[in-house]
């Protein structure tokens, strides 16, 4: 909206009182405060609440609202997976170095599962795996919130020179232009891994595609690209593997949609869960990063301890006023992303200057400098350094010190939200401040020629003023009177009629001529010359983007772990520990985060699988007596562990978790059109399937869903089921042919007739001895042989070595 500042100077005299000066949109805020000379009694309107202000305010909460979309190609090869995808909540590239992949592509799956993308993108020349898995993507009616668009762009787009071309032609806001082709080289080679193939193809086409379909851009000029601000990378190694079934019944996120990372702006309400309860983060690129790292919780024990040291050291009471600053000041940063992109549009809003500047970033990021340090001197008497802080200390530099002195130096905050546009402060350009002076001596100059122009005037005219409008100049604003009804009675002789307009009647005379002549292009001039200066801070700050968007992930990473340190302060959680040689987890007195705050009393209760006490533990016990919630709190505190968050335990050792599967029941299963057994045997046949000797397996009433009184037939080998209800007791409840479609081993099924046999017909449950023995037969083979290739006149026999590497191995097997 336009601001319009009027200036109503009353003078002494009858008709003179009437005359009056307008000058529309030409005077900056500050300027009433000018005296204006030879009006004594000037009185000026009570200040009219500045539009910008509110506007601005509107506006964040618009920034802070944008949905994010996610566009990503993909392209798999022998094994290896290439990754890369634009997202436009933060104009940035991300990125997966080559990483292997089996046929079942499950590493993509989970990429999938995480960011929820909008488009994906692929070449058209496919391995026949990549197009099946592609295919059962796109038939996936059930998926939320909306299937992905798949796109086949031609193979050529994914060449490897083609695209290490593209790479390295592209206009990036974060470097700089004063760099030389070479330099520019030099630079993407640090943050581009141009050794990995497959990426660097997949993101050569992820360019094409953004190019062709001009993402955030369609509505601007041809010559403007997408605006990328950033390369990142990330890794999923070390990843343990968890399903939505579980991140549902664990009620790890608990939103209308899927958990995404990228679901942040999107208003979804969390409702109580894990996520709900620890996300203190006060800033949104905090929050972004607690659900990244709820989504992929890690094995890394070098990030977790690192993440759990930060928490242990805010936790210390002498750190608490510390904590409780920084993590005030973390609020105030806002959707710095987005303002550089808009810069990079060159669509920058006056009020974005202040978003960066005034009320949030850099004051804080000078704050938090000094606190960093202080951090710093505090953390010299911890036993280890960390890592965060010397972080903080390092990037928080002279490269943001000189962003925040250009703009504090350059921009005129309180001018910019008067006029809703960028203004500059004064002294910083000679040539705006004369004209800016000139203009400000408007008001009474015009309050004078109005006087001059009214004498000349017809008398019944009562009262006069000059205007001035931006591209059309000066103009005499008189009164229509009565009489003048007509367009004909609008002619004045010697003056040009303009426009009528809210009862005012527009003339052009001699003198409004001769001011036009002579201040006309006052305030254009003006704007052009300030336009020129935000061009050219806009490139000073552009040129450090890379600057601002790692303090960005320094900045969020330490909201993420202020919020974990608040929550364990709170519900008075202690730190796990690690151990990679345990074969489960040991939990002293554990708590389940959720129900704690429920119940009026919460029992704790300690558990143990792995170790010495065996691998697999079966919970009895009568209705409500707490089995769920035992199970459940088992799955919750080994989560968290696996987040690097402090856990609702007196003591918890986490042994090498790589999954954790779960069959437990939800009410979801509903809306998939599954029956309630169906469901338990498909989330049971995902933990047989994929389970090693290192996941942890929850699994509650297994079967219970097995109790119909639907009535079926059989048509050869194939169930039908008639979905009508009827009296009477089941005779069979179908288990193993449903087990059967939901993707069972044939071999555990035959194991499940037979078991179910034999408990009908009330005999006792044997193990599969031959199946013991066969193996156990294996294993003794494998001995004998090893000691059959023995040459023990091989001078470089080395007995010992023998020993530990062949034999102890195939002993232990058998043992
Ligand atoms: N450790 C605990 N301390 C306090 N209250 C608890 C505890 N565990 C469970 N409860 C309470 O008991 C209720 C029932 O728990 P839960 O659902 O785990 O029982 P259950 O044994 O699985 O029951 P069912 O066999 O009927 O499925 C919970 O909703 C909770 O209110």
């Amino acid at each position: 909206m336009a601001t319009h500042k009027v200036f109503r100077l009353s003078l002494p005299d009858d008709r003179a009182s009437k005359v009056m000066a307008y000058i529309v949109r030409a005077i900056p805020g500050r300027t009433p405060q000018c005296p204006v000379p030879g009006a004594a009694s000037a009185s000026f309107p009570s200040p009219a609440p500045v539009p910008g202000h509110r506007e601005a305010e509107e506006e964040e909460e618009d920034n802070e609202q944008e949905p994010a979309e996610i566009h990503l190609c993909v392209l798999w090869t022998s094994g290896f997976l290439g990754i890369a995808y634009y997202d436009t909540s933060d104009s940035t590239i991300h990125f997966m170095p080559d990483a292997p992949d089996h046929e079942s592509l499950k590493l993509l799956q989970r990429v999938l599962d995480e960011i929820n993308p909008r488009s994906i993108v692929t070449s058209a020349k496919q391995d026949e795996n990549m197009a099946r898995f592609l295919g059962k993507l796109a038939s996936q009616e059930h998926k939320e919130p909306k299937r992905p668009e798949i796109i086949f762009l031609p193979s050529v787009d994914f060449g490897l020179e083609i695209s290490k071309q593209r790479l390295l032609s592209g206009n990036y806001a974060f470097i700089p232009d004063s760099m030389t082709t070479t330099e520019k080289i030099l630079f993407l080679s640090s943050v581009i891994p141009f050794d990995c193939l497959l990426t660097v193809r997949a993101l050569g086409g992820l360019l094409k595609f953004l190019g062709r379909r001009r993402i955030g851009v369609e509505l601007e000029d041809y010559n403007v690209s997408v605006p990328i601000l950033g390369f990142k990378k990330f890794v999923l190694t070390h990843l343990v593997s968890i399903d939505q079934d579980t991140y549902s019944v664990l009620q790890i996120f608990k939103s209308e949609s899927h958990p995404s990372v990228y679901k942040v702006a999107s208003g979804l309400k969390e409702g109580l869960s894990l996520f709900g309860i620890l996300n203190r983060c006060r800033c949104k690129w905090g929050e972004k990063l607690l659900r990244l790292w709820f989504t992929r919780p890690t094995l890394d024990l070098g990030e977790l301890n690192s993440r759990l040291d930060v928490i242990q050291f805010f936790l210390l009471p002498q750190n608490l006023d510390m904590a409780q600053m920084l993590h005030r000041l973390l609020g105030h940063i806002k959707n710095v992303p987005l303002i550089l992109k808009r810069m990079k549009l060159s669509h920058t809003k006056a009020s974005d200057w202040q978003v960066l500047y005034k009320p949030t970033f850099c004051p804080f990021l000078l704050q938090t400098v000094y606190s960093a340090l202080g951090l710093r001197d505090a953390c010299r008497s911890l036993p280890q350094a960390i890592q965060l802080f010397q972080d903080i200390a390092q990037e928080f530099s002279d490269d943001l010190h000189h962003i925040a002195s250009l703009i504090g130096k350059v921009v005129d905050f309180e001018g910019s939200l008067a006029e809703n546009r960028f203004t500059v402060l004064p002294n910083i350009d000679p040539d705006i401040d004369e004209k800016k002076r000139r203009l400000m001596g408007l008001p009474s100059f015009l309050t004078e020629v109005a006087r001059k122009e009214l004498e000349n005037l017809d008398s019944r005219i009562p009262s006069c003023s000059v205007i001035y409008i931006p591209l059309i100049g000066f103009l005499l604003s008189i009164p229509r009177l009565p009489s003048m009804v007509e367009a004909s009675d609008f002619e004045i002789e010697g003056l040009d009629f303009m426009f009528l307009s809210e009862e005012k009647l527009h003339y052009r005379s001699a003198r409004t001529k001769e001011l036009d002549a002579l201040l006309g292009d006052l305030h254009c001039d003006i704007r052009d010359q300030e336009t020129l200066w935000m061009y050219q801070l806009q490139c000073q700050v552009l040129a450090r983007a890379a600057v601002l968007s790692r303090v960005l992930d320094l900045a969020s990473r330490l909201d993420v772990l202020l919020a974990l340190a608040s929550a364990a302060r709170d519900y008075g959680y202690s730190r796990p520990r690690y151990s990679p040689q345990l074969l489960g987890v040991r939990i002293q007195n554990g708590r389940h985060p959720l129900m704690e705050l429920c119940a009026r009393t919460f029992v704790p209760n300690s558990a143990e699988c792995g170790g010495d006490r065996g691998r697999v533990k079966v919970i009895t016990g009568p209705n409500s007596s707490g089995k769920s919630i035992y199970l459940k709190q088992v799955g919750l505190i080994t989560f968290m562990a696996l987040v690097g968050s402090f856990v609702p335990a007196e003591e918890a050792e986490i042994g090498a978790v790589d999954a954790i599967f779960t069959r437990i029941h939800s009410c979801e299963s509903i809306s998939l059109g599954l029956s309630t057994f169906m469901l338990d045997l498909n989330q049971v046949a995902k933990a047989v399937n994929n389970a090693t000797k290192q996941s942890l397996v929850l699994i509650d009433e297994f079967g219970k869903g097995t109790n119909t009184t639907m009535e079926t037939c059989e048509d050869g080998d194939d169930l039908v089921f008639f979905y009508q209800v009827c009296e009477g007791i089941a005779k069979a409840s179908h288990a193993s042919h449903t087990a059967a479609q939901a993707g069972l081993p044939d071999q555990l099924l035959t194991r499940g007739k037979e078991v179910s046999d034999l408990i009908r017909s009330g005999k006792p449950i044997k193990p599969v001895k031959e199946l013991l023995k066969e193996k156990q037969m294996e294993n003794y083979q494998t001995l004998v042989d090893k000691f059959l290739k023995l040459d023990l006149e091989d001078p470089n026999l080395d007995l010992d070595l023998f020993m530990s590497q062949e034999v102890l191995p195939a002993a232990t097997a058998i043992l």
